[in-house]
């Protein structure tokens, strides 16, 4: 694991204490919910395998990386539009200290949408996943950039036990070379680095180039318009996490029809 200096590990630092502290107020949301989900993988396979392109919109008001990115954020109502025009699943990051999101908006967006929901956050402990569950979420995102290999195993591990879907999400080969071993059908690849920010879309396309064509891939980050997403459907991939390309203008309806047209 290389946390060296960067935004990913003040996240991650953050995250250890915010987690000391938290860890009482959500036990009783936990005991009560007991929900199998596993919906999220579900619904992106049915999408690619009718040769549909699948599309996970991310909830987010601010990012690290970009700063302030929607000014009248009501996360919510854009829940509701993203399922109105036919998203595939949703994002919706939880972490409140930097991205200023919050676990609130996820627990309602499930009461009011019916397409699955990723819980986009820094997992780093076995609690965070019992919380993901009570929330109702039904995928959760591990970080191999920010476990140590033993920790993801056993969270992944967890996750699974729980119902619950997992993105595992890599950067480069050698995490490829760390997460060998799960044996996962599909994998998320953060076109971002998350020490520098630097964003390349060609990540994705390298990493299809050099490793098993068994695995499918989900490309993260950085796709501001649809010649960046057919550029990466020559290459066949064909399911896509977008944030900031369809949360930055308030006409959203709008702009999801010109991306798809
Ligand atoms: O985006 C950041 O600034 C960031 C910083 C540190 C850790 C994670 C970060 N982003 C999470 C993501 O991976 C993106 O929000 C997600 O892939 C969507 O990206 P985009 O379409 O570019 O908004």
């Amino acid at each position: 694991m290389n946390l060296n200096y960067s935004v990913l590990k003040k996240i991650i630092n953050f995250k250890y204490q915010e987690y000391f502290i938290e860890k009482k107020i959500y036990l009783k949301y936990i005991e009560i919910n007991n929900i199998i989900s596993n919906q999220f993988i579900y619904k992106f396979n049915i999408k690619i395998n009718n040769y549909y392109i699948a599309l996970i919109a991310e909830i987010k008001k601010t990012s690290p990386s970009l700063g302030l990115i929607c000014n009248s954020f009501n996360p919510i109502n854009i829940a509701k539009n993203y399922e109105k025009v036919g998203m595939t699943c949703l994002s919706i990051i939880t972490d409140n200290y930097f991205f200023h999101g919050n676990k609130e908006s996820l627990f309602y967006a499930r009461i009011i949408c019916k397409i699955p929901i990723l819980r986009k956050d820094f997992i780093i402990n076995e609690y965070q996943i019992y919380e993901s569950k009570a929330l109702s979420a039904d995928c959760i995102l591990l970080i191999v950039a920010a476990l140590s290999d033993k920790k993801l195993y056993k969270l992944y591990k967890i996750a699974i036990s729980l119902g619950l879907d997992v993105i595992i999400e890599i950067h480069n080969l050698h995490e490829f070379e760390r997460i060998i071993k799960l044996n996962l059908k599909f994998l998320g690849i953060n076109n971002r680095d998350l020490h520098t920010f630097e964003t390349f879309l060609e990540i994705t396309n390298f990493i299809y180039e050099n490793m098993y064509k068994n695995i499918i891939l989900i490309t993260e980050s950085g796709i501001i318009n649809k010649y960046y997403l057919l550029s990466m459907l020559l290459n066949k991939i064909n399911i896509f996490l977008i944030g900031e390309y369809f949360i930055n203008y308030n006409e959203i309806i709008k702009n999801f029809k010109n991306f798809i047209n």
